[in-house]
């Protein structure tokens, strides 16, 4: 088992990765929260079916009960925040209960807003169970959706542990592989040339991947992502960099409305625009060709969606989080690992969001 401390400015905490992991959970709440009186499992109707008796097993000597929420981004809303919030009055939870997230991004950023805002907060756990759970059990941003844009209802709220049960991950089909994936080429290409390259040059295939190296590049870029959050917890400058691709990917997950295109793979298009825009703007020395086809190969969409128009995902992107007054910010790449945040002019960004798309 690896584990990884993440120094976030309001909490450190442990990520324990490896087989076996759920095996300590119990006897982290016995030392932890030896106060705890109840514990709520939030998770969704697929992962209860696979995982969630494991999971009670390991809890005793607590009081358990788990509520039950629909899979994907559909748990994101504000009528399941509701039924969560409902369940845990119901149950009467009180200041001293446990919230634990098992499942992917979408369980877990419920279940920690959840947590965040229940008796105006309460302790929780991620036990992630996708790939792409290396980035959004990490960090501490936990947020729903709103028709006008992703994550827009959220907050900053660390776990007090993440347990990363690699087991779990045995049974993720492939399109869970490739979104996931998404996050950890994300990871590598903010980060570092060198695990960039490695990506590029020893995955071929996802599906393929032995489970021993899936939680080595876990752990790498839960580093990553680590060590930029540890220097800015709430967002107020570096900490943006983590969004790269997402200023195009989340205008694209919105418009082509929630879960219909899986969030690592609505990432992906957006980090090609965006390196796109980098070697315009910064003349990023990089081939997207290169990156392009092994992204192809892996099985990716690499362009925008023939029918979302250009002024919709402009629109879209005037309303991400990074925007000031209306202007959009990109995180854009001057050297592969050296991400910098450049506000983008609109007719510009609309020109090039053309070619992009092939108009
Ligand atoms: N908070 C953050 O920092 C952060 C970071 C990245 C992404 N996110 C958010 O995370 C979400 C995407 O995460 P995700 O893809 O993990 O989401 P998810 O929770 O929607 O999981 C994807 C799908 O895989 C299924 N699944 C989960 N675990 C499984 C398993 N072990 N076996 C079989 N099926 C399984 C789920 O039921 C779901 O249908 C998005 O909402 C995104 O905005 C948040
Ligand atoms: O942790 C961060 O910071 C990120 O930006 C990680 C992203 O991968 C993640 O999708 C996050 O939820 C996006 O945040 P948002 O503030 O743009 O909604
Ligand atoms: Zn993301």
């Amino acid at each position: 088992m690896k584990t990884v401390q993440v120094d976030a400015g309001s909490k450190s905490y442990p990520v324990f990765i490896g087989d076996n992991t759920v095996t300590q959970l119990n006897g982290f709440i016995q030392t932890h929260l030896p106060e705890c009186t109840k514990v709520l499992i939030i998770t969704d109707e697929t992962v209860a079916a696979l995982h969630l008796q494991a999971l009670q097993r390991e809890i005793t000597g607590f009081p358990v009960v788990s509520h039950i929420v629909p899979a994907g981004e559909h748990a994101k809303t504000f009528d399941v925040f509701y039924s969560c919030q409902s369940f845990a009055l119901e149950e009467k939870l009180d200041r001293k209960s446990l919230i634990i997230a098992l499942g992917g991004g979408a369980v877990g950023d419920l279940a920690g807003f959840v947590a965040s805002s229940y008796m105006r907060g309460i302790p929780f756990i991620q036990v992630p169970t996708t790939i792409l759970a290396h980035d959004s059990a990490v960090g501490g941003k936990v947020a729903i959706n709103h028709p006008l844009g992703k994550n827009m209802i959220g907050a900053f709220y660390q776990p007090e542990a993440v347990f990363y049960e690699t087991s779990f991950l045995r049974t993720l089909p492939a399109l869970e592989l490739r979104s996931g994936f998404g996050e950890v080429i994300k990871h590598a290409l903010i980060s570092d040339k060198d695990f960039y390259e490695s990506l590029l040059n020893e995955i071929d295939e996802l599906e393929k991947v032995p489970e021993k190296t899936w939680a080595v590049l876990l752990e790498k870029g839960i580093l990553v992502k680590s060590k930029i959050v540890a220097k800015d917890e709430k967002e107020a400058n570096v900490r943006a960099f983590l969004n790269f691709g997402h200023t195009l990917g989340h205008a694209i997950e919105a418009e082509m409305g929630y879960g219909n295109m899986s969030h690592g793979e609505a990432v992906v298009i957006g980090m090609l625009f965006a390196l796109r825009l980098s070697k315009k703007k910064l003349q990023l020395d990089f081939s997207i060709n290169n990156l392009e086809a092994w992204l192809q190969s892996l099985g990716y969409e690499t362009k925008v969606p023939a029918h979302l128009k250009v002024d919709a995902l402009i629109d879209r992107m005037k309303q991400d989080k990074k925007s000031v007054s209306g202007t959009i910010h990109f995180v854009l790449l001057d050297a592969i690992g050296n991400p910098v945040i450049v506000k983008m002019d609109e007719q510009e960004l609309m020109e090039e969001l053309h070619i992009f798309k092939g108009e």
